[in-house]
């Protein structure tokens, strides 16, 4: 699903990682932990494409994202990685299935289909409906809705950043319950940034990138 392969980056003349080395597969979640500035937003970046890694591969099903540019890179994104960010990032203004239905709109789907998925995983992830925009939902409501935009072009990878970050314990779990089941339920593979414990021992698997960062300097 998800092969990085002997990656390194530098920003501003420092190694950020070196030699890292991981396999996500169809199913499973890694938590990415380390301590702040270890480069676990640079990996996720690296995922993305808008970070350039000085060397190694990322393989996406099996494309490698280093070296695609412009369009392809584009399309890969929209078609293969699904991202949720620690506030959300929704469009305050729309409504939770405008939201959720819009990246499949921009990937050429016909608006009929993207409603129904959006409606669906919105229902799946119990988010209210009935708001007129996403900024009358709460913030353990946000995140879901975030998940489900996540998903709705059924993603090879899905990559959260602090995706409880900004929430308080009670609603924490209830979108952790929702996150971890996604990789077996919608068949994908997830990498999640997190600084909590709590939410990195849910994951399958625990790669410290300090651990792992073989040789870095700073
Ligand atoms: N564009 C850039 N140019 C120079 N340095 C950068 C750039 N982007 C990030 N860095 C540096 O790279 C290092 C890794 O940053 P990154 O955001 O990946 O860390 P992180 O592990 O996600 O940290 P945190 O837990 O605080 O979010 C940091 O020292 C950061 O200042």
């Amino acid at each position: 699903m998800l092969e990085v392969e002997q990656l390194d980056v530098a920003l501003g003349g420092a190694t950020i990682l070196r030699r890292l080395s991981l396999e996500l597969r169809r199913g499973e979640s890694i938590a990415i932990v380390g301590p702040s500035g270890v480069g676990k937003t640079t990996l996720l970046n690296c995922v993305l494409g808008t970070v350039r890694p000085q060397g190694g591969a990322i393989r996406v099903a099996g494309t490698n994202v280093v070296g695609l540019r412009g369009r392809a890179l584009a399309q890969l994104r929209a078609s293969r990685i699904g991202i949720v960010f620690q506030h959300g990032e929704l469009l305050g203004e729309l409504s939770p299935v405008e939201n959720v239905a819009l990246p499949a709109l921009i990937a050429g789907r016909p608006r009929n289909e993207a409603v129904a998925r959006a409606t669906a995983l919105l229902e799946a992830f119990a988010v209210p409906q009935d708001r007129d925009v996403a900024d009358q939902l709460s913030g353990g409501e946000r995140q879901r809705t975030a998940l489900a935009r996540a998903l709705v072009n059924e993603p090879t990878v899905v990559l959260a950043d602090e995706p409880t970050g900004s929430l308080d314990p009670a609603i924490r779990d209830n979108v952790a319950d929702v996150l971890f089941a996604a990789p077996k339920q919608w068949e994908c593979g997830l990498l999640v940034v997190t600084h909590d414990p709590a939410i990195a021992a849910r994951a399958d698997r625990i790669m410290d990138l300090s651990a792992m960062n073989s040789g870095r300097t700073r």
